[in-house]
Formats: structure tokens, C-alpha cells, sequence
């Protein structure tokens, strides 16, 4: 059942019986949207997160998603990334790449993280991935907003942490707050690995389309609170609360996530 939430940007809040349910609706949103931007455009972008999302998307990877999404259009991205090799256990390339890409046919990743040696890792990996969303732009298959100047992804798929925190954007670093850089860097992640880099709030509310996929009884305080006044008092809003989209941001609430509402 659908209900409006907070007034800040077209904000639909879904409400299911079980965590299933919830994979059931998602794989159905994002196979829609899959089809009307490919109509539309040619392609489609999409943004991954990391985290208990990547089990959340496993129905379009089944029938009869699998077969009927034009996986050959979508163009694959993170929001945000732990600073290990890509094939270990802590990154999100490698969680994706077991539950989702190894399951489909044909996927473009345009702008995948590449682990390097160097002595400061972090910046080199934020200004990589950077240049290659810069890249993209100029060879025009990525387009920036016109509302932003950021570029615009069609759909960003994203999870939230019990502190509140989005892709790696935590409540108690200042990296939440950056305005100018399209990708930004963290050494000291509350949750670990430590160094992490993640797409800024500018990119996160450009992309058209945003769903925040929340489920479980341990986020139900969070969940209230983010979908109440966004804030725990005498702190900092939540970065969750800071997520809006041009288009449309849609909650997909279980049950237990959504039981202090
Ligand atoms: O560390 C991360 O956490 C968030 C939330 O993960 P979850 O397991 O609580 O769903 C995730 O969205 C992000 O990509 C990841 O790096």
C-alpha cells in the first residue's frame, strides 16, 4: 500500500508483508523502469549498492526477469566501494558480482573500480572513478542534470545502515557534507573496512529514479526515524533523511522495518 511521505521531493512509501514480498516488488520496479528508460533513451543506468541489498535484488535475476530485461542496455555502477581488492570478501564489486552480474548474460560496467598499489589508495581510487564518470559525460553516455550540473543516473538501488548512513556517507563524518566532488573518500568508516569511497549527496539526488530498500526489525528505530523528523534529538540529521530524487524516491519497507511506524 502506498502513502506519501516526506514533502521534499515525490516520496512514495511501500509498505509488504515479508522480506520476499519486498524482492518480489523490487525485481517488478526495477524490470519496469528497465524497460521505460530503454524505450526512452537506449539505456539504462543503474546505480548498486552494496550490503543486504544485493540479496534484496535476486528475484530479476530469476525468471522471468532474467529473460526478458534487455540486460544489454544497462550500464552498471556503485555508489560506493571499500577500498580492497575487488576480489575480496569486504568489496562490493565482488558481492554483486556473485549474486547478480555472474547471473545475468551481458552487462556493460562502464565504470568499475580498479584496486591500485599506490601509497594513497583512496584519493587515487576517488579521483579514478571520478575521471571515469567524467568520461563518460564527454563521450555522452552519461548525461549531466540540468537541474544539478551532476550527472544523472536513471535508477539508484540503495540500502541504509542502523546509524542512518547511505552508500558510505555516515552520520559523524564530515565527507557527508560535501557539495562540489562527484565521488569523495573516507579513511575512517565507523563501519568497517575503513577506507571506503562513495558517491557525494549532489550525485545520489540527481539520478531520476532512487529506491531506499529497508528491511528487518534492526532498522525500525532508524526507519521511524528518517521517515518522521529525520532526526535523533540533540544530533545531526540522518544522511538517510538527506536522499531525494529528481523524479521519484520510493521506500520498500518490510514489515519489520516498518513496525514503528
Ligand atoms: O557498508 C555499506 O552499508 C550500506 C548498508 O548496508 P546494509 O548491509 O545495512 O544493507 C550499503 O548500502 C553500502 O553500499 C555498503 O557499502
Amino acid at each position: 500500500m502506498a502513502f506519501a511521505g516526506p514533502a521534499k521531493t515525490q516520496t512514495k512509501v511501500l509498505k509488504f508483508d515479508t522480506e520476499e514480498d519486498v524482492a518480489v516488488a523490487l525485481a517488478k520496479y526495477t524490470a519496469d523502469l528497465s524497460e521505460k528508460y530503454i524505450n526512452e533513451k537506449g539505456s539504462f543506468s543503474v546505480v548498486l549498492s552494496g550490503g543486504t541489498l544485493i540479496d534484496t535484488l535476486r528475484k530479476l535475476v530469476e525468471s522471468p526477469y532474467k529473460q526478458s530485461v534487455d540486460w544489454s542496455k544497462w550500464l552498471i555502477f556503485w555508489v560506493d566501494e571499500r577500498v580492497v581488492p575487488l576480489d575480496h570478501e569486504d568489496s562490493n564489486y565482488l558481492l554483486a558480482s556473485r549474486g547478480f552480474l555472474s547471473k545475468v548474460r551481458y552487462l556493460f560496467l562502464p565504470a568499475t573500480f580498479t584496486p591500485s598499489t599506490t601509497r594513497n589508495l583512496r584519493k587515487v581510487q576517488q579521483t579514478d572513478y571520478e575521471d571515469r564518470l567524467k568520461d563518460l559525460v564527454s563521450r555522452k553516455i552519461l548525461p549531466i542534470s540540468n537541474i544539478s550540473g551532476f550527472p544523472k543516473f536513471d535508477l539508484m538501488l540503495l540500502g541504509m545502515g542502523p546509524d542512518g548512513h547511505v552508500a558510505s556517507l555516515f552520520p559523524s563524518r564530515h565527507h557527508r557534507y560535501e557539495k562540489e566532488r562527484w565521488v569523495t573518500f573516507i579513511t575512517d568508516s565507523p563501519k568497517p573496512p575503513p577506507p571506503r569511497i562513495t558517491f557525494t549527496f549532489p550525485v545520489i539526488n540527481s539520478a531520476s529514479e532512487i529506491a531506499m530498500v529497508i528491511t528487518g526489525a534492526d532498522l525500525a528505530g532508524t526507519t521511524k526515524i528518517a521517515l518522521g523528523n529525520g532526526q535523533i534529538p540533540g544530533s545531526t540529521p540522518l544522511p538517510c533523511t538527506e536522499v531525494s530524487a529528481e523524479g521519484e524516491l520510493t521506500w520498500f519497507l518490510d514489515k519489520d522495518a516498518a513496525s514503528k511506524l
